[in-house]
């Protein structure tokens, strides 16, 4: 693209100078920022549809508010690449997602503007508030701006933020961006409330009732009267959010920049916790992902001109797709099946099965620590639900696991995508602790699959089991063994030997898909390689056995070192009073940022020739005590 299609926006290195520009100017700045946001993330992959419906909504805020002085708060942060265009790294954008490159979220660490990180949902009212509450008693004047989406307002955090906020006297700003979208179509009655709000029925209730709150723009005057009438309960019908206390705005057109600023100037003189309601469409802008925005949340490269095109050679099946077939088969088989999402869809494989089982599918919305109990609730009465949820999610519901499920041992399959490293996403989105959250809760078993066919089988053995069972599998690919079309399980909590040494000297006990590259180290160091496959509970007998013939005990997993299945083959040995020098490979005690997988694991040495490499130090230093 040429540089004059930038010509504005190649100006503007920072907030500042936006807010020298005329509203025509900066309606010329807006669609440049759009070109922009397509162009790049085109080149990159990244979140789009949600980027391009926060164009207009960016450009206001900073254009009025005195950034980064008043603080955003983004929720999810995956709709900030505007924002990160406008404050300072326009340039950088190439790098997005990328090793070393700029974030796909907010990082505070990147920007002074990224006054919150991000990455998980429904953050932003919390954390806003935090700020407002803060600046009060700092006697500072900022103001703190949270700002929602639909789908992210129905997380229950958000309402407990709003339940706190509406009783402060805070100088808090809730912008709830309506777009009548999550990553698929929003689910649930605060949806349906919102669709009721957007419909003529409620305006027409309220102009009949003489009162003001339609206006697209609300004048000062008009919203310092309302305030007012609000305190004394004379505003009929009060909407949901002023009965939180939040004095209500909206909804406006969050693409019209002649509605946003001159609302938000007026709001920006009020005091106390407001809430503007703005209505934008996922996509804006970019007719494919208007009409697809879906497909195109998180989109990897494509071709402006052409729009996103399906691959000449399929691709390997994933994990996700495993799961998904898997799902479906059983489900077939047993009727008492219910599949559980909160909110992910498309992301944990479940569109075929909400196809063909729609009284079985529960879309929750975001909301993970319902998911569960709710998933408790179905055990109790005998129904087999499966809670699929990303690993990092169920961080989200570690009370919810253990309070109302573990305890209560019900027969709960968590299906945990998303297992170690993701890659682009980076650290928010890293499954790095479900091994060692879940294995010290009574009760819970984990199964680690090392690829496709085991994944469907330890599924199967999951679900077979009156007790709650985790099955944890990586984002993407693996090596690509075919899964068997029959629903046989494996033996529960049984490991196996896959590689035999002669000498003696290592073994290598592999929890999850890293056992390919320990079978690749291993012929080069001759080092015996055992397939555990459940991380709880642990093969002993394979353990002591390998333990009693073997020099060197050498521990693998995609998660973290520090309580994790490492940790658990010590306690083992350790229980046993078993003395065996142990080499634990995994994770790090540290956030491991975005970038390619693949890359990711080698730097952590947890490829083939990092496996071996390690292994190697550890023999050599053995042999110089
Ligand atoms: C706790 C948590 N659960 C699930 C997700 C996955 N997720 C990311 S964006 C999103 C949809 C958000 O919808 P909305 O807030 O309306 O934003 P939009 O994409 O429509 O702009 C979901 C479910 C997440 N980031 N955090
Ligand atoms: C922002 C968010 O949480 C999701 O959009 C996430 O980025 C999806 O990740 P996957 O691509 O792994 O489904
Ligand atoms: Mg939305």
């Amino acid at each position: 693209m040429s540089t004059n299609t930038y010509s504005l926006l190649q100006t503007i290195d920072d907030p500042e100078a936006m807010r020298r520009l005329s509203r025509a100017q900066l309606k010329t700045l807006a669609a440049e920022l759009r070109a922009y946001v397509i162009d790049s993330v085109s080149k990159t992959g990244g979140h789009l549809s949600s980027n391009l419906g926060t164009v207009e909504l960016t450009v206001a805020l900073h254009s009025v508010f005195n950034t980064p002085y008043d603080r955003i708060v983004w929720d999810v942060g995956h709709q900030t690449y505007p924002h990160k265009i406008l404050t300072g790294r326009r340039e950088r954008m190439a790098t997005l997602r990328q090793l070393g490159g700029l974030s796909g979220f907010p990082q505070r660490a990147e920007s002074e503007y990224d006054t919150f990180g991000t990455a998980h949902s429904s953050t932003s009212i919390s954390a806003a508030l935090g700020m407002a509450l803060a600046a009060k008693q700092k006697g500072e004047d900022r103001r703190a701006i949270a700002v929602i989406g639909d789908g992210a307002m129905t997380a229950g955090m958000a309402f407990e933020a709003l339940n706190n906020g509406g009783v402060h006297d805070a100088n808090l700003l809730v912008i709830l961006n309506d777009n009548d979208m999550s990553i698929s179509p929003p689910v649930g009655a605060l949806n349906r409330y919102l669709a009721q709000l957007m419909s003529g029925h409620f305006y027409a209730k309220a102009r009949d009732m003489g009162k003001s709150v339609l206006r697209q723009v609300p004048p000062l005057l008009e919203l310092a009267k309302r305030l007012e009438q609000q305190a004394k309960g004379m505003v009929v019908p009060a909407t949901m959010f002023e009965q939180f206390g939040f004095n209500y705005i909206g909804p406006i057109d969050g693409h019209d920049l002649d509605s946003l600023i001159p609302t938000l100037e007026n709001i920006k003189s009020l005091k106390g916790p407001q809430f503007l309601h703005v209505v934008t469409k996922k996509g804006q802008g970019y007719k494919l992902a208007e009409a697809d925005p879906v497909a195109y949340h998180g989109p990897g490269k494509f071709d402006p001109a052409v729009g996103l095109v399906k691959a000449a050679t399929p691709p390997k099946q994933t994990f996700t797709q495993v799961f998904g077939h898997w799902l479906c088969d059983m489900a077939a088989k047993d009727q008492r099946l219910v599949g559980i999402t909160p909110a992910m869809r498309e992301g944990s494989g479940m569109v075929e099965f909400h196809k063909r089982f729609p009284g079985r599918y529960y879309d929750v919305g975001i909301a993970e620590q319902h998911a569960v109990t709710f998933a408790g609730g179905m055990a109790c009465e005998g129904v087999k639900p499966v809670v699929a949820i990303y690993s990092t999610f169920l961080q989200r519901a570690y009370d919810q696991l253990i309070h109302d499920v573990a305890l209560q041992n019900l027969p709960v399959v968590f299906a945990l995508d998303r297992a170690g490293l993701v890659g682009a996403d980076g650290a928010t989105h890293a499954g790095a602790y479900d091994i060692a959250f879940v294995r010290c809760i009574p009760n819970m078993s984990m199964a680690c699959p090392a690829d496709e066919r085991e994944t469907r089988q330890l599924l199967t053995t999951a679900y077979e089991q009156e007790h709650p069972v985790c099955v944890r599998y990586p984002r993407g690919a693996g090596v690509g063994v075919a899964p068997l079309e029959s629903l046989e399980g494996l033996p529960f909590g049984k490991g196996e030997l896959r590689r035999e040494s002669a000498s003696k000297k290592v073994a290598i006990l592999a929890f999850g898909t890293l056992l390919y590259p320990a079978l690749q180290a291993a012929e080069a160091l001759d080092a015996s390689v055992a397939n555990m496959r459940w991380a709880k509970p642990l093969d002993e007998a394979l353990l002591l056995k390998l333990a009693a013939e073997h020099e060197l005990i050498v521990t693998l997993e995609e998660g973290c070192i520090m309580g994790g299945a490492g940790s658990a083959v010590m306690e083992a040995l350790a229980a046993h009073g078993v003395v065996k020098p142990v080499l634990q490979l995994g994770l790090p005690d540290e956030f491991i940022e975005h970038g390619d997988p693949a890359r990711l694991l080698a730097l952590q040495g947890l490829d083939a020739a990092g496996i071996e490499a390690s292994i190697r130090v550890r023999l050599s230093a053995a042999v110089q005590a």
